[in-house]
């Protein structure tokens, strides 16, 4: 939580324990901008408690490290912790319009109300016969060039957003999601959390040319800029074009398009350009998350080959040899589930969410309120919580505990709406991946190395995806797709 808001009054309530901040600078030199969630981890283990305050620059930053305390702040008074912390290069960076950096407000309320509309529990279902599809296709470009698998995982996640976004088949959805990926890949590299805390804290810095001395990330910016909104409004624009034409598929975009009636651009403005934004947002929140996961997975299955074996069986027995597993096999695969839910909690790749801030000032306990791994790491929760069981979330007759991992996904008013699709874009890959591969380690697999900044995730490494039978020449994936009729 940021942007906390001072108590005037004497009788305020003390703030919740953490390092002393030093004068102007805060915490800012302890912490370990390469993976800043392990800080905090450490400080939450001596400053022992569910709530944990310190101050970077002048961001005061409260971390929430107990679920229940999560719930009972995001959730249950979500009417207070449900806004966010101004980004002070958002604007620089041409992203300030995106629903994630959005106040809480009229503006907010409609972008959700969007997603609400398009991607909630039902309307999510709409798309898995694409999603499957696109996963069956990710399993022979694995096959062809097995090397370079995490671009393939970032291709899988690319063609499902931008289809249940804007109707694209895989191609199109490539070329128009061009100018949002090089986008989002420029802000990862420049809009670092410290070059937002630095502007905050020195807002003239915002001013000075790109040519000034260690200003050269104004150029990036601006470039970012440039491709942000090209991307926004060339997808938008793509889509309006199929409903002309009558050849656009079902989509968010397309959906909304037909169903406001918003034939001409002039017709409603606003909620045209509610449309763009939100939409534009889902290809940045959606493939690093994706793909990033997936990656995950794939470390996790080749240092544990006893559970790929499990669940492989587990496969073969429900679905059999003949076909691939599809969304209908899913109740009954529950091993596979414990294996996707265990990947999450293991090494979850948003480690400290996102943000929320208070719009005012509160108390909890007894203290004054001007998030985590702690909370997928709990060992009360999950003992020996760094070790990889997937077991732990299944019950003695072999069916799925209710513990589905709520918290993964955020919290209260700001909890991620794309995760129904997001559940199943996982489900779907990692199933896929599972029926026909096994993945093994290989020369220079022992030397992994994990991303830096605010997500968690191992950067691809070297590994071996063996096809399950003979295959040299993808005949038996291709027979396999072919038998599994995917109706869109
Ligand atoms: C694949 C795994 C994913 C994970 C782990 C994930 C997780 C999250 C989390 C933790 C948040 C912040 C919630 C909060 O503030 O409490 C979030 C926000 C968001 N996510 Fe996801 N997400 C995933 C995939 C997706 C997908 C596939 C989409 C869209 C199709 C999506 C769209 C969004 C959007 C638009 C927001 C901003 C919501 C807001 O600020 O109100 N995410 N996500």
């Amino acid at each position: 939580i940021r942007k906390l808001k001072r108590h005037s009054g004497s009788s305020r309530p003390p703030l919740p324990p953490g390092p002393k901040p030093i004068p102007f600078l805060g915490n800012v030199l302890e912490l370990n901008t390469d993976a800043p969630y392990r800080t905090y981890a450490e400080w939450s283990r001596i400053y022992a408690g569910d709530m944990l305050y310190t101050r970077i620059l002048n961001q005061e930053i409260i971390v929430l490290n107990s679920q229940e305390v999560a719930v009972e702040l995001l959730e249950k008074r979500s009417g207070k912790y449900s806004d966010r912390p101004l980004l002070a290069i958002a604007d620089l960076f041409g992203c300030e319009w995106a629903s994630v950096f959005a106040n809480y407000g009229p503006r907010f309320r409609q972008h959700r109300s969007l997603y609400h509309q398009f991607f909630r529990a039902s309307a999510a279902l709409s798309y898995r016969p694409r999603q499957l599809q696109t996963a069956y296709e990710m399993l022979t470009h694995i096959l062809d060039d097995p090397t370079h698998y995490a671009e393939h995982f970032d291709t899988f996640a690319t063609s499902v957003v931008m289809s249940a976004t804007y109707g694209c088949d895989i191609n199109e959805g490539e070329t128009l999601g061009r100018s949002l990926k090089r986008a989002a890949d420029i802000f990862c590299r420049f809009g670092t959390p410290e070059l937002a805390a630095l502007c905050a804290a020195f807002p003239f810095l915002k001013k000075l040319p790109a040519w000034f001395p260690f200003m050269g990330w104004k150029s990036e910016a601006a470039e970012c800029r440039k491709l942000a909104n090209v991307g926004r409004d060339g997808s938008y624009l793509w889509a309006w074009k199929q409903v002309d034409k009558g050849t656009a598929r079902p989509s968010m975009v397309v959906n909304a398009i037909i169903r406001y009636r918003l034939d001409d651009d002039s017709k409603d403005p606003q909620l045209v350009q509610a449309i763009k934004d939100s939409a534009a947002t889902l290809y940045a929140a959606s493939v690093e998350t994706t793909s990033s996961i997936l990656v995950v997975f794939v470390y996790l299955m080749m240092l544990h080959p006893e559970v790929q074996v499990r669940a492989q069986a587990e496969i073969d027995h429900v679905v059999g040899t003949q076909r691939l597993p599809d969304f209908g096999d899913r109740p009954a695969l529950s091993y596979v589930d414990a294996v996707l839910r265990e990947t999450l909690r293991c090494h979850p790749v948003l480690p400290l969410g996102v943000p929320h801030a208070t719009s005012e000032d509160d108390i909890y306990g007894s203290y004054h309120i001007p998030k985590g791994k702690a909370i997928a790491h709990n060992e009360v929760k999950y003992p020996n919580p760094t070790a990889f069981l997937p077991e732990r979330f299944l019950q003695s007759d072999g069916t799925l505990n209710d513990d589905n991992l709520p918290w993964i996904f955020g919290f209260g008013r700001r909890i991620c709406p794309g995760r129904h699709l997001a559940d199943a874009s996982l489900w779907c890959a990692m199933v896929s991946i599972l029926a026909v591969f096994t993945i093994e380690k290989t020369e220079g697999s022992e030397e992994v190395k994990w991303a830096k900044g605010l997500t968690c995730h191992p950067l691809p490494f070297p590994c071996k995806f063996v096809p399950r039978c003979e295959d040299k020449n993808g005949q038996r994936i291709a027979s396999l797709i072919y038998a599994t009729r995917v109706e869109s």
